[in-house]
């Protein structure tokens, strides 16, 4: 990585860029034929990289810098020879063929990743980024647009410094300079200052045993401590840093601290509980070991990973960690069953060790794991108190409910762990999840893709026209939340799903519907069953069986499918319905597919000339901001 470049205009319409690495494109615009001698000799280095990344080989003709470059042919002759010239360039002529060119430098023949930054709105643009920089950039930033022409888009927000795993911020700026392979000084005394609000306030637990809010400075304490906190929180203080908190109120300050914009950093000594010997019986990936280090040194944070990434299995790895009782909320009592099979299957623990506590069964033992609902209520409050939990794990946490995230903020002493596989939500439970569980644990998804871990499903949204005109013109009069339910249920859709389950007979295929008319509609028409609210327990489990076996190749699948029930290797989904719904929804309908298998397939379907359409695509945007690509593509009414 070497030249320095001017900016172009590209970059000066976005802001104050500084670059890195190889340059950017020029302005290699279409000027006479003869090319001129000072264009010739504003030709650079870099723009025979660009020339050579448009056409994959790294040796070109003048014929192909031409075409890739978009200039006249002798043009680009004139150029690559004052290139050559200058001795950047090296040619080789075989006798009857084109002049062949090549850069002197040859580690520049390796494909190149350009970073740009721009320190003002604190982006950072990427050129097709290896895994190392990916890995380095998702330790401070996080990818807002994966999808562009301008590449890699990732931001840095407050929240992202917060969250970084560095333990200074010169580990954190090495971080930043290898990923962005410069030193950008204004990006960096931001970040410096980010840094430094979230190490102004720590909780430590007293030689007495007592927790202790401390500031950085006098000044800090009184200026926002002491002004946000009162006797709810804290008793009187210890000395002008310190302040005696009043026992249970530690998620509370944390969460108002948090808001403040100083997020708390958490080093009390937490109980590890009864002591429960658990050893792993599997072996860990690297980047689950990587959560469960960062787990085990913080004593609490989130697994951010998408769906099928090996949460589970790495919170096996932090039970392993504590080797103290455990207790496990889940979102449903499906997911509880599926929790006591993996943890007997991934650890030493046995049976009669593991217990379950919802609906059906009642039973709290040393891992016990219980659902949210069971959990909310006030007559089984006592699940909290009744053995010694040195660890509380939160899964799918973005869901934790309002009353158990009331109830469970005196489980602070304990180490607590949530699994996510989307942190985001479009109110604000960033803020609680962070006080309440922990910082977010993650890896960039595509890096999980790369590896192989997860497979990446294509996304493609389908135009549907309307079935019949009788709901074209319903829709028409209708408003407000009537015109989604109309566009929702378009019977054009039935047609649709039958065309697409046809157009890929062999897929394992999952169609969700969010209408439960629609869902007797296509249940009725595909003649397959319709898996509901409705639909009583021992037929759920016993569709999904046969799902999971193969016997059953296609399920119809209401709302209630998108949480808490492991649908493994479909390689087929298609919403049918639901764009009403959350980026959240879209990441898991979408995850469901996202099996170790391989080769999935999302198709979404929205009603053509309807808002469904803006839906859809404001759904998978926030995928395509993951890094998937996503298609759209009209139907026509006579294509099936
Ligand atoms: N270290 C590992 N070794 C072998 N298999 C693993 C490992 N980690 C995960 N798996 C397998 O990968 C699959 C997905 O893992 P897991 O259920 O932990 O993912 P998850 O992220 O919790 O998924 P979801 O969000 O859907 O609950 C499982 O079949 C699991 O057995």
């Amino acid at each position: 990585m070497t030249d320095d470049r001017s900016p172009t205009p590209a970059d000066e319409q976005r802001g104050e860029p500084t670059a890195s690495g190889d340059a950017a494109p020029t302005d290699a615009g279409d000027e006479g034929a003869d090319g001129d001698s000072e264009a010739a000799a504003e030709f650079t280095i870099a723009d025979f990289h660009d020339a050579s990344q448009r056409e994959g080989r790294p040796v070109l003709t003048a014929a192909a810098v031409s075409r890739a470059l978009e200039i006249p042919h002798e043009a680009a002759t004139t150029r690559l020879e004052a290139l050559a010239e200058r001795g950047e360039l090296q040619r080789h002529a075989v006798s009857t063929d084109p002049v062949v060119w090549y850069p002197t430098e040859l580690e520049d023949l390796t494909d190149r990743e350009r970073v740009v930054v721009f320190p003002k709105r604190r982006e950072i643009i990427v050129d097709r980024p290896d895994q190392f920089t990916r890995a380095q950039l998702s330790q401070f930033a996080h990818l807002a647009d994966g999808n562009g022409e301008q590449g890699y888009r990732y931001v840095v927000r407050p929240e992202d410094i917060w969250g970084t795993p560095h333990d200074s911020f010169e580990d954190l700026a090495r971080t930043m300079r290898q990923a962005l392979g410069q030193r950008s000084e204004k990006l960096e005394d931001w970040v410096e200052s980010q840094w430094d609000r979230a190490h102004q306030f720590r909780l430590v637990t007293h030689d007495d045993g007592y927790t202790v809010l401390e500031g950085q400075s006098a000044e800090i304490m009184g200026n926002v401590a002491r002004q946000k906190l009162d006797e709810e929180h804290v008793h009187a203080p210890i000395s002008e840093t310190e302040d005696w908190v009043q026992e249970g109120s530690e998620a509370a300050i944390k969460r108002i601290l948090y808001e403040a914009g100083y997020p708390v950093q958490d080093h009390r000594e937490l109980e590890s509980g009864e002591e429960l010997p658990i050893d792993l019986e599997v072996s860990l990936r690297d980047y689950q070991r990587t959560w469960v280090d960062r787990f085990a040194e913080a004593g609490e944070g989130v697994f951010v990973g998408p769906p099928g990434s090996g949460k589970t299995v790495a919170a096996m790895g932090a039970m392993a960690h504590v080797d103290g009782e455990t207790l496990v909320l889940v979102p449903s009592r499906d997911l509880a069953q599926q929790w006591a099979d993996t943890i007997l299957e991934y650890t030493s623990l046995e049976a009669h060790q593991i217990g379950q506590y919802h609906g059906g069964r009642k039973e709290v033992r040393p891992v016990t794991i219980a659902t949210y609902q069971i959990a909310g209520m006030d007559r089984h409050r006592s699940l909290f108190d009744d053995r010694e939990w040195g660890l509380v794990i939160f899964d799918e946490c973005q869901h934790v409910p309002s009353d158990v995230y009331r109830r469970s903020t005196h489980l602070q002493s304990k180490h607590r762990l949530g699994l996510s596989a989307s942190p985001i939500r479009e109110d604000d439970r960033q803020t609680e999840i962070f006080t309440l569980v922990g910082p977010p644990i993650g890896t960039d998804w595509e890096a999980l893709f790369d590896a192989g871990h997860v497979a990446e499903p294509e996304l493609e949204i389908r135009y549907v026209p309307w079935g019949d005109d009788e709901q074209a013109n319903a829709y028409g009069s209708a408003d407000g939340r009537e015109k989604y339910r109309i566009a929702a249920r378009n019977r054009g859709k039935i047609d649709e799903v039958r065309y697409l389950l046809s157009a890929h007979p062999d897929a394992k295929a999952i169609v969700f519907v969010d209408y439960l008319e629609q869902g007797r509609e296509l249940s009725e028409a595909l003649e397959v069953p319709f898996l509901s609210g409705e639909t009583p327990h021992h037929e759920r489990r016993r569709l999904l069986d046969e799902f999971r076996r193969d016997e059953r190749d296609l399920l119809l699948i209401s709302r209630v499918g998108d949480e808490g029930i492991d649908l493994p290797t479909a390689d087929l989904a298609i919403v049918a319905s639901g764009l009403g719904g959350s980026r959240r929804q879209g990441t898991q309908r979408a995850g469901r597919t996202m099996r170790p298998a391989g080769g999935a397939l999302v198709y979404v379907l929205a009603t053509r000339g309807t808002r469904e359409e803006d839906f859809a695509r404001k759904q998978l945007q926030h995928l395509g901001r993951k890094g998937m690509t996503v298609r759209e593509q009209t139907v026509e009414r006579d294509e099936d």
